[in-house]
């Protein structure tokens, strides 16, 4: 495994992998608990199913367990109770396979990009020495920063400066990514860098873990989600199927309120509600083009429409009753 942290001799391969093979999946945790001395419980209980070839969006507020929980996988940290596996395997045979990138890279300013890629796989004892340049060059080639191997880390963007963490974590082949939170502190240009990047390399059939804070984010980038508060899963799955569990809402804007309301409400439409001179509505099965057909049939002057899906924060606050706190 290539994991770059800050934190300088970490402990690899703490806590065994459990009876429960997680077959299919590319991690499945069962009651998996970090409780911190002090009694601080960081992730409490946590059953948790990433399907391979999955970009799976890990979310929650800042301080809800995602770190803690990918130390945890990566064997960084011990778990207190509970069992997960990662890629079926055991750990030892699992982490190989495993690229990860968690918290802040460290580099060497003055160095360019492939010396520094060069003393990161340098200490890495699993990698294959007479190998090295090849796999450096490609590493650096599949995060579009093969033109500028040769410049200074000093004088790349935030963007690339990412890129080249995420090539840090590609250096072996790797059946599983894990990023934890890779576009903390880049500008747009640089997020959308790192976004494309993720896609990029899941459209080749690795499978992503990526901690967010960001709902936007995760709704863009990822297939799939799992939702964390306070260290307690809150909801899994694909991301149609999280937001699928509510209904989307038709939006008409008019003049006359109360007459779209009645029309809205003859129509089978459920929960009318009219504020302003915006009436909303759940649309159920209805196709909006017929709710427009119908309200204009009426005599009512629909000077907007829009159909709004739920996004994921609907979701979170469906279950919670709480905002996503973010600053996203
Ligand atoms: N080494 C530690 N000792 C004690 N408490 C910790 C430790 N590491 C994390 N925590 C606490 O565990 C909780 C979960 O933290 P964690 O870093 O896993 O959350 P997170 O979702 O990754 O948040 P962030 O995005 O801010 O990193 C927090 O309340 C944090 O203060």
């Amino acid at each position: 495994m290539t994991t770059v942290t800050q934190e300088a001799g970490a402990p690899f391969g703490a806590a065994p992998p459990s009876g429960d093979t997680g077959e299919g999946a590319a991690i499945r945790t069962r009651g998996l608990t970090k409780r911190f001395k002090g009694g601080q419980v960081a992730v409490d209980a946590l059953d948790l199913t990433v399907p391979r070839g999955s970009v799976f969006g890990f979310l929650g507020p800042n301080g809800s367990g995602k770190t803690t929980t990918i130390r945890m996988l990566l064997g960084l940290v011990a778990p207190t109770e509970g069992e997960y596996s990662v890629l079926g395997l055991p750990q030892a045979r699992a982490l190989p396979k495993v690229g990860a990138l968690v918290e802040g890279p460290a580099f060497y300013p003055y160095l360019s990009g492939t010396a520094n890629l060069m003393r990161f796989d340098a200490a890495d004892p699993t990698a294959h020495r007479g190998t090295a340049k090849r796999r450096i060059a490609d590493a650096l080639d599949r995060v579009g920063l093969a033109a500028a191997a040769g410049k200074r880390y000093r004088n790349y963007s935030l963007g690339m400066r990412q890129r080249l963490a995420i090539a840090a974590a590609l250096l072996g082949p790797r059946e599983l990514l894990v990023l934890d939170e890779p576009t903390n502190g880049l500008d747009p240009q640089g997020t959308r860098e790192v976004r494309t990047l993720v896609k990029e390399i899941a459209a080749e059939g690795t499978t992503v873990f990526v901690s967010s804070h960001l709902l936007a984010e995760v709704e863009q980038m990822c297939t799939h989600a799992a939702i964390m508060r306070t260290g307690r899963l809150v909801a899994q799955g694909t991301i149609a199927s999280l937001s699928g569990g509510l209904t989307a809402r038709i939006r008409v804007e008019t003049p006359g309120p109360d007459d779209a309301a009645r029309v809205l409400a003859g129509l089978g439409l459920a929960d009318v509600r009219a504020e302003g001179r915006e009436v909303t509505a759940e649309l159920g099965g209805h196709a909006p083009e017929q709710v427009n057909a119908a309200l204009v049939g009426e005599g009512v002057a629909v000077r907007g429409l829009a159909v709004v899906r739920p996004s994921l924060e609907d979701v979170f606050v469906g279950l919670t009753g709480e905002g996503f706190d973010v600053d996203g």
